[in-house]
């Protein structure tokens, strides 16, 4: 993975260095795709006063004239290429099928237009490549629409894994595992075979679905230079041929070879490891709903993105010594418990406790 990818920690929300959206140049927005989730996106922006949605593009007028209809959008255009010919448009939003990421983000970046391409940015890295260095060559904004990572539970939960860019420290300590899951049952929504998450030709199936989720999850709190091993096992689909679930286990170098100090306040960690090394356990798929969580274990606790991790808006954070005393009171309450159901028993002239082989 590229150096360019190591992305710095997000600045405090409050952070006067960053401008507010508020005192930003207006942005002109071109939409290109008329469906579910430009239909989001376009309610989305009603909510920024400096963006306004100029125009939008379907492969058909009707679809087109429809979306601008009810999003009050000015232009509605039958046809992207025409669109991109709008100079009314900065920059376009694209929401359209995985397998058009590259001809669509080459017309857009070619037209002059700064880009937000929705996840996954690619079907294949050979086209990523190709996209990134055409925006670099033309000087223009190109990113992904990977949305999860601008919630602000997101951004906390990286500010207090990862520590702040004043130089605080992250709260769990070193790092050493994330794991992350979003499993749901897909033709509840997309019926089976005939949406486009079946068809691989349109790029269907769970890795460039639902796999950008907890893939970037594990990046997030490992932003080394990412991982040095990858290994996935999954169920294909013999109908269509499309990848419906994966188990994917990943490891991630030391970014440094430098052992930190022990800490002194924390007389249990006392296992080196070298900073930014560690592993993630990631599931994802299309067949039943699992919990959709992203937990990240530290060397002095735990801190979990609850459900709905793909757009959380809760986090809950486990410390080394509040664990202790939990565990604690478990354990005794299970002893007297025992011990009271033993007493009973030996009252009742019992032999052994029921329930108990
Ligand atoms: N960030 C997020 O939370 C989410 C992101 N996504 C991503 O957004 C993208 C679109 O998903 P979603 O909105 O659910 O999809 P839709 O099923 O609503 O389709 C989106 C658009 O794709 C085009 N399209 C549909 N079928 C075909 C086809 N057979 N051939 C060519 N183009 C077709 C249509 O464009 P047109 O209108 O021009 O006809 C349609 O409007 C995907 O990349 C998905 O991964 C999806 C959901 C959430
Ligand atoms: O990106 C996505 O996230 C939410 C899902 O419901 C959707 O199908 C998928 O494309």
């Amino acid at each position: 993975m590229s150096e360019e990818l190591n992305t710095p920690l997000p600045p405090p929300l409050d952070d006067p260095t960053v401008a507010h959206p508020l005192e930003c140049p207006p942005l002109r927005w071109g939409l290109i795709g008329c469906g579910r989730v430009s239909h989001d996106f376009a309610q989305a922006l009603k909510h920024i006063p400096t963006a306004s949605v100029v125009a939008c593009a379907a492969r058909e007028m009707d679809r087109a004239q429809e979306f601008a209809t009810k999003h009050g959008i000015a232009k509605a255009y039958g046809n992207y290429d025409e669109m991109l010919q709008d100079p009314a448009i900065d920059v376009v939003y694209v929401g359209n099928l995985h397998a058009f990421r590259r001809s669509i983000g080459e017309k857009c970046l070619l037209a002059n237009k700064h880009v937000l391409l929705e996840k996954p940015f690619a079907c294949k890295l050979d086209d990523a490549e190709y996209l990134c260095g055409l925006a670099k060559e033309r000087n223009l904004f190109l990113m992904e629409g990977m949305w999860t990572r601008f919630f602000p539970a997101v951004e906390q939960a990286r500010r207090l894994v990862l520590g702040g860019s004043d130089g605080t420290k992250g709260v769990l300590g070193e790092v050493s595992m994330v794991q992350s899951d979003f499993n749901f049952n897909a033709s509840d929504s997309d019926p089976y075979p005939t949406s486009f998450f079946y068809n691989r030709k349109l790029g269907g199936g769970a890795s460039l679905l639902v796999g950008p989720y907890p893939i970037a999850a594990a990046l997030l709190f490992f932003p080394g230079n990412g991982p040095d091993l990858v290994k996935v096992t999954g169920l294909v689909d013999p109908q269509t041929g499309v990848d419906l679930q994966a188990a994917v286990a990943m490891s991630f170098p030391a970014t440094s070879d430098i052992q930190p100090a022990l800490d002194e306040s924390n007389t249990e960690e006392n296992t080196p490891k070298l900073p930014g090394a560690g592993v993630a356990t990631l599931t994802y798929g299309f067949l039943g709903e699992s919990e959709e969580k992203t937990t990240v274990v530290g060397s002095k606790g735990r801190l979990t993105i609850e459900t709905p991790g793909h757009c959380p808006t809760k986090l809950s954070i486990l410390r080394k010594s509040f664990r202790r005393v939990v565990i604690f009171t478990r354990t005794v309450l299970a002893f007297a418990m025992k011990r009271r159901r033993l007493h009973v028993a030996l009252h009742l002239g019992k032999q052994k406790l029921r329930n108990v082989p």
